[in-house]
């Protein structure tokens, strides 16, 4: 039998494995986890398998790019890092490791409120690189404020608000740690603490008065919702359910997408994270309308493996992935992907 070391890796399933067998429980149980029955954990990733390709053949793809453009930033791929919380418990550089390893693949990184790692310090991390700041708003506006400031001080070239999470879902394996840990649900309580449950749209107005930066809502899933964040004049919209981490129940992100597409209808870039695992994954999102696809929990498992080193592999796999889909596809760019290379599997028992 392969020693441990000797396995190779090929794909994101053997890196979130690797992971499941090196983290500590508490920790693979939070980063892992869903909300209550993790329904909507188990859908997004289901749901991709719903949707089936309809690829063109002869196309000449010979020459190839993935290359596009976020916000007006160049970018390699249609592929970005998602915030995730406190990743120095995945491994040590933590967050830091994170932002180089996005900046020396040319991807977009959203560093989370609830880091272990400071703004400034991603900042000193990858100088140049197309860093995002994913914001709570807090109920204290000035500490909204200063993070806001320091974002802009920084260089930071967005703020993503996550609109999803007034109050913290319930991660049951999380809570269950806690409790026999503390005695009480400390998660929650931080955030029911610091998170502001009276957040409206004249939230956002008010960030748009404060700030120049260009801002993302993530956490979108009805097309009235989209239509009140076009209105309110943010620059995208972030279809997700938060990885299913938040409201359990709720559809997967990737059959919320279209109807958000067609609401839309070009005013703003719209973006999908949720349950990608694959680059016939991210295909399929971007046939179905979505400008670029954000990554969570895979981002983690290359983080646990080998800092660094470990995300690249895990960017590198999805990149591999995504081009020998475009190509067999009959795609040479991100341009040539249309509605028409992806059908419901509904459409299969219609005829
Ligand atoms: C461990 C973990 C921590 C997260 N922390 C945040 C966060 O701090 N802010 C946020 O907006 N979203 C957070 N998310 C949600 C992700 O940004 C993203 O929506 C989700 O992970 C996408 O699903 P995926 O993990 O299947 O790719 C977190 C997700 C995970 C798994
Ligand atoms: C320990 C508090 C976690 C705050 C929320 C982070 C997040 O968005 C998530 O875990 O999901």
């Amino acid at each position: 039998m392969a020693s441990e070391s000797k396995l190779q890796l090929v794909c994101l399933q053997d890196y979130e494995e690797h992971a499941s067998k090196i983290l500590p429980p508490f920790v693979l149980d939070f980063y892992r986890g869903g909300a209550d029955q993790e329904q909507t954990l188990r859908d997004n990733r289901e749901a991709f398998k719903r949707w089936r390709l309809m690829p063109r053949v002869l196309r000449g793809v010979e020459n190839r790019s993935m290359a596009t453009t976020a916000l007006g930033y160049s970018v390699s791929a249609p592929l970005g890092i998602a915030p995730t919380a406190m990743q120095k418990m995945a491994h040590e550089d933590g967050e830091l490791a994170t932002a180089r390893a996005a900046f020396s693949e040319g991807l977009v990184y959203v560093l989370s409120t609830v880091a272990t790692s400071t703004i400034e310090e991603i900042a000193a991390a990858a100088p140049r690189g197309n860093n995002w700041f994913q914001l709570y708003i807090y109920k204290d506006r000035q500490v909204t404020v200063d993070m806001v400031r320091r974002a802009e001080q920084a260089n930071f070239k967005a703020l993503v608000v996550t609109v999803d999470t007034v109050l913290l879902g319930r991660r049951l394996a999380t809570e269950r740690n806690e409790l026999s840990d503390s005695g009480s649900s400390t998660s929650n309580t931080f955030v029911s603490s610091l998170f502001d449950p009276s957040l409206t749209w004249k939230d956002i107005a008010w960030l748009k008065s404060i700030t120049k930066m260009p801002i993302v809502v993530k956490g979108i899933l009805r097309p009235d919702d989209a239509e009140l964040a076009v209105q309110y004049g943010v620059a995208a919209i972030a279809v997700s359910n938060h990885g299913g981490r938040q409201l359990d129940g709720v559809q997967a992100t990737i059959d919320a997408l279209p109807a958000i597409v067609k609401q839309v209808n070009g005013r703003c870039e719209v973006y999908v994270d949720g349950g990608i695992m694959q680059g016939t994954d991210i295909l399929k999102a971007l046939a179905l309308g979505a400008r670029m696809v954000f990554t969570g929990r895979p981002i983690l498992w290359g983080l646990a493996h080998s800092g660094e080193a470990g995300i690249v592999n895990v960017i590198r796999l999805l990149k591999k992935e995504l081009d020998l889909a475009m190509a067999l596809s009959g795609c040479s760019t991100v341009t040539d992907i249309d509605r028409s290379l992806v059908v419901h599997q509904g459409f299969f028992s219609n005829m």
